[in-house]
């Protein structure tokens, strides 16, 4: 072997597991690498034991040869740094000495042991020939991780029936063996499921409340290896712990909705970052947008709009729903502004309220103040539903579903204003283009842009049924969009190109 250089530090802890398998990914070295990967970390997996089990229980169990574990265990460490190392199911006395031999020659600076025993199945997963085995790992060990029964075997004690005779029981095991103990109460009975890390005399409670779900195969797998994961960038294991107990926590409350199984089902391990591989927003409600504003330019306002034939009487029409629109408007987006996550959100949603109110004034002083539109003339119905849909999302979303509400107002405005500036330019004299420009220019355009950008931001932190409720919303508001467009009947008076404004809808 070539002499190596000592690798730097690098930009992931590099964390190995050191345990058996599960098929259907919800425990042992599955579940250890997705918890690895939940916490930022580089994962590697040494096989201990290959299993033919799933979410009701183990059906089988293959035990490769010593010899094969040393291999793999010296494959890694010959290469790689290890920062961090989990222990998981060790099934033989053989194995459980082979990983201590390998400890001896190359001591990670972290060293987990989760003493499998039995499965949540009721499955044994070590002989009961190696306890002893797996006793004497606890000496090269910096922490255990025992659940009651298994705590009991390394004490040789009675299994606890509280959990102050737990935390007692565990402290004389981290006294006697010189180890710090995890001890998990995940099989107690009751509303809790206390932790406790006891580390030289010093008791550190973790307390948790306990989630009504079957979902909790795997549960001391991938705290384990989220202690390991944590560990290199905490600065104590009580820290680590308390981490990786909040977050497996919010993992079992999600487990059912993953539908693995139909036994004890796994824990969603990446609950915490729902839009992991989803698209980003904007791209998946793009076509969605792209119908929007190919029914819009149908319209027969847009088109009289495009080629400057829209009789202007059927403009003001439009022009006044659009400034009971604008009123109405500003409100949801002061909502957005409130319950906007950052200032610079919160920033962009109240400059918007603003400014739709003073585009609302200035239709008035303008185009309107020449209208023979009544000033007092109703919202159509057209109009009221769009803002009653905008308002009700206000009223009961989060701020991701608002954003989703009032973006189509934003983007189908931008697309279809940039179509429209290009058409108008082309009209010499064109009378709408003023107004035309002002949604299919910058500074609107980039309005449009950063709406978008907060759309997006807002998604990626939410829950797929929120996700869901915002593309609900969106696609909604785009409907409105295109009625909004289509309410003013244009109809042609002359055969040639004049024509007139019938009525509001
Ligand atoms: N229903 C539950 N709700 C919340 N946390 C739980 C639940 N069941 C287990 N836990 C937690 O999962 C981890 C594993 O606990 P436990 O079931 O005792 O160990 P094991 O999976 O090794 O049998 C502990 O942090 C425990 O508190
Ligand atoms: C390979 C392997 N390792 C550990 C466990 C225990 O996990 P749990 O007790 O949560 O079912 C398991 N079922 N399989």
């Amino acid at each position: 072997m070539t002499e190596r250089e000592t690798p730097p530090t690098g930009s992931r802890p590099r964390v190995l597991s050191v345990a058996g398998t599960d098929p259907t990914g919800g425990a042992g070295i599955q579940a250890d690498l997705k918890s690895f990967a939940a916490h930022g970390a580089y994962g590697m997996a040494v096989v201990t034991a290959l299993l033919a089990q799933n979410t009701h229980g183990v059906r089988d169990v293959l035990v490769p040869d010593a010899a094969f574990l040393r291999a793999q265990l010296d494959a890694v460490s010959d290469d790689v740094t290890v920062d961090a190392v989990k222990i998981g199911m060790l099934a033989t006395a053989a194995v459980a000495d082979e990983v201590g031999d390998w400890l001896a020659r190359h001591r990670p600076p972290f060293v987990v042991l989760d003493p499998v025993m039995v499965a949540t199945s009721g499955d044994r997963l070590l002989d009961d020939d190696a306890v002893a085995a797996v006793r004497r790992l606890l000496a090269v060990a910096d922490v255990v991780t025992p659940n009651l029964p298994e705590l009991a075997v390394l004490a040789d004690e009675p299994v606890a029936r509280t959990w102050p005779e737990a935390v007692q029981q565990a402290t004389r095991l981290a006294s006697a063996a010189g180890v710090a103990v995890l001890v998990k109460g995940g099989h107690l009975p009751g509303v809790e499921s206390p932790d406790a890390l006891v580390e030289g005399g010093r008791v550190v409670e973790l307390p948790g409340a306990r989630v009504a779900s079957t979902s909790t195969h795997g549960t001391g797998c991938s705290l384990s290896a989220a202690l390991a994961a944590l560990r290199p960038r905490r600065p104590d294991w009580a820290s680590a712990a308390r981490d990786a107990k909040r977050w497996l926590g919010g993992a079992i409350a999600a487990g059912e909705a993953l539908r693995v199984g139909s036994g004890h089902g796994p824990v969603d391990h990446f609950h915490h970052a729902p839009a992991l591989g989803l698209p980003v927003f904007t791209d998946e409600v793009g076509g969605i947008l792209a119908a929007a504003c190919a029914a819009s330019l149908e319209q027969p306002f847009v088109r009289g709009l495009a080629d400057g034939g829209l009789p202007w009487d059927a403009f003001v029409e439009q022009l006044h729903q659009d400034a009971l629109y604008l009123t109405a408007y500003s409100r949801v987006l002061a909502r957005a502004s409130t319950l906007a996550p950052s200032a610079e959100a919160q920033e962009f949603f109240a400059r918007g309220a603003h400014s739709c109110l003073a585009v609302e004034r200035s239709l008035h002083e303008t185009y309107l103040a020449r209208a023979s539109v009544r000033p007092s003339s109703p919202p159509s119905a057209v109009t009221r539903a769009y803002v009653d849909h905008l308002a009700a999302v206000a009223a009961h979303g989060s701020y991701a579903e608002v954003v989703a509400a009032v973006l189509p107002c934003y983007w189908v405005y931008a697309e279809v204003g940039v179509t429209l500036l290009a058409q108008a330019d082309a009209v010499p004299g064109h009378p709408y283009r003023d107004w035309v420009a002002t949604y299919g220019s910058a500074p609107f355009t980039e309005h449009a842009a950063h709406a978008c950008r907060l759309a997006d931001a807002a998604a990626q932190h939410v829950d797929p049924a929120t996700r869901e409720r915002m593309i609900a919303a969106f696609d909604a508001s785009c409907r409105h969009e295109v009625a909004f467009f289509g309410q003013v009947a244009v109809v042609a008076t002359d055969p040639g190109r004049q024509v007139a404004a019938l009525a509001v809808r």
